[in-house]
């Protein structure tokens, strides 16, 4: 182990937006590294494992390209150089160095087993070969690298043994004709140096969307427009985003339609009921101590969570999307298509993968709306007028996204349902840490909601 190299990680890591540890001290780093390609550049994959002083370890997938000489052009890749046998040797982030990228794509196509990975190949398309990939910008808890116009290819940034959810959803709807979502083309996996644990999954390539906008950037824009005009409602503005809100509730039905016959569902009894308004009180209480603001909205959000156990809707538990939000949806020229069934990043992944009520998908749709009305509200807390429209587009892109989920599944998911309350209360609680960790400004959305979800229980 370098330590050179596990210093410079622990410079550079947490300023990576995907790195969920932010604001966590660290006590400890350790590295384990192997070459994916020993050519110019050379490519090395590495596990590092961060211990933080409250006890709690994560383990984080970091490729990096090596280079003799520092490049000028990649001088916003470049994380440091560490002292080899004879000359220093120039590390960068290996997805934004495009030269480093191309043997990713080399072994899916090959099949290949390098060290500890393994490269599967899905077998029903053709895997690009030879091209670079490059950096999404949007990115996230992950990233991703689109070659051309053709694949994605998602690293899986934490490791956890077992297989993604984003893989298991996507390989089980291929057997459906679901038109929501993109094919997988394969994915890789990282053996786990303890014996007995299973791999983590290190990556999934997808066939890439081409001509699409997400979900998010059209819906900020409608609100944009709805700004523009004071004096015009929603439904009066040139970009009214209802229609599509309408054709996203009916996708996220079909969505959940087949993941249910593809993948095991069973009816919910009591017990779940009880167990999930309790498991929202214990997040809550987690959640306070990065968040001390929720204390004022704890006698609220207890109640809400209480009511889940007469709620009295019958509910089928199935898989679920688990992180459904306005970025996870593209919209192309035919319809939408339905991105990322990770789950939360921060939930362990065996929680990821429990059956749940599509309710929750549903709840994480309704808050993006809201975050959607009210982000630009970020910079002019205190305009009313702006504050009133921003309700009211949400309220009507809330109705059209549940009138288009009844439409496609018999089913109205907007009833007055403690359930529904609890799952939009419980998602606005983990945007709160969210958004305390990543973006301390927008943390007055979620914060906003629940002084209105808890006032209305
Ligand atoms: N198959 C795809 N086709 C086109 N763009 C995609 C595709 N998959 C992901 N993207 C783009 O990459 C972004 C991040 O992908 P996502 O799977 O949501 O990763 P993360 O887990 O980091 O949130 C998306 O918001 C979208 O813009
Ligand atoms: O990276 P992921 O796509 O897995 O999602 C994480 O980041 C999201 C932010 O980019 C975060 O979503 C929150 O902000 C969105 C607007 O940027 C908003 O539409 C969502 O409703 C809100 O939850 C998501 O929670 C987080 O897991």
């Amino acid at each position: 182990m370098s330590t050179a190299l596990t210093e410079l990680l622990r410079d550079w890591m947490p300023h990576q937006r995907w790195f969920g540890g932010k604001g966590r001290e660290w006590a400890d780093v350790a590295e384990e590294g192997f070459l994916l390609s020993k050519t110019e550049p050379v490519l090395s994959v590495h596990r590092v494992r961060v211990t933080y002083t409250d006890g709690a370890a994560e383990t984080y997938l970091v490729p990096l390209s090596w280079r003799g000489h520092p490049e000028e052009e990649l001088s916003s890749a470049f994380i440091g150089a560490v002292p080899g046998a004879d000359r220093e040797n120039y590390a960068y982030d290996a997805l934004r160095d495009r030269d480093a990228t191309i043997p990713w794509l080399t072994h899916l196509v090959a099949a290949s087993t390098v060290g500890p990975m393994h490269f599967h190949p899905a077998g029903v398309a053709t895997i690009p070969e030879g091209v670079p990939g490059d950096v999404v910008s949007t990115e996230q808890s992950n990233t991703s690298l689109v070659f051309g116009q053709d694949a994605i290819l998602k690293l899986f940034r934490r490791l956890e043994p077992g297989l993604n959810p984003d893989v298991e959803i996507h390989a089980a709807l291929r057997r459906t004709d679901n038109k929501h979502i993109a094919p997988l083309l394969g994915h890789i996996e990282i053996d786990d140096p303890d014996r007995g644990v299973e791999p983590a999954t290190a990556a999934m390539l997808q066939t890439f969307v081409p001509n699409a906008s997400d979900g998010w950037r059209l819906a900020t824009a409608s609100v944009r427009d709805l700004y523009a005009e004071g004096d015009l409602h929603a439904d009066e503005v040139g970009g009214d985003f209802a229609a599509d809100s309408e054709r996203l509730g009916a996708a996220t039905a079909a969505v959940h339609v087949d993941l249910a016959q593809v993948l095991p569902s069973e009816p919910a009894d009591r017990d779940w009921f009880s167990a999930t308004g309790q498991a929202m009180a214990a997040r809550l209480e987690q959640a306070l101590s990065v968040v001390p603001q929720l204390e004022e909205h704890l006698g609220g959000l207890r109640a809400v969570y209480a009511a889940v156990a007469d709620s009295p809707e019958t509910v089928v538990r199935q898989r679920v999307h688990g992180d459904f939000h306005l970025g996870q949806v593209l919209r192309t020229a035919t319809g939408w298509v339905v991105l990322d069934f990770e789950g939360e990043p921060a939930r362990p992944l065996a929680e990821r993968r429990q059956l749940d009520s599509p309710m929750r998908d549903v709840a994480g749709m309704l808050r993006s709306f809201d975050y959607a009305a009210r982000h630009m509200l970020v910079e002019q807390p205190e305009d009313a007028q702006r504050a009133y429209r921003a309700q009211e587009w949400a309220v009507r892109n809330r109705g059209a996204f549940c009138t288009g989920y009844a439409a496609a599944s018999g089913m109205d998911p907007c009833g007055d349902s403690p359930l529904l309350r609890a799952f939009e209360a419980d998602k606005a609680v983990y945007e709160c840490v969210y958004e305390a960790r990543n973006r301390p400004n927008w943390l007055m959305i979620p914060l906003q909601s629940l002084s209105r979800l808890t006032a209305e229980a």
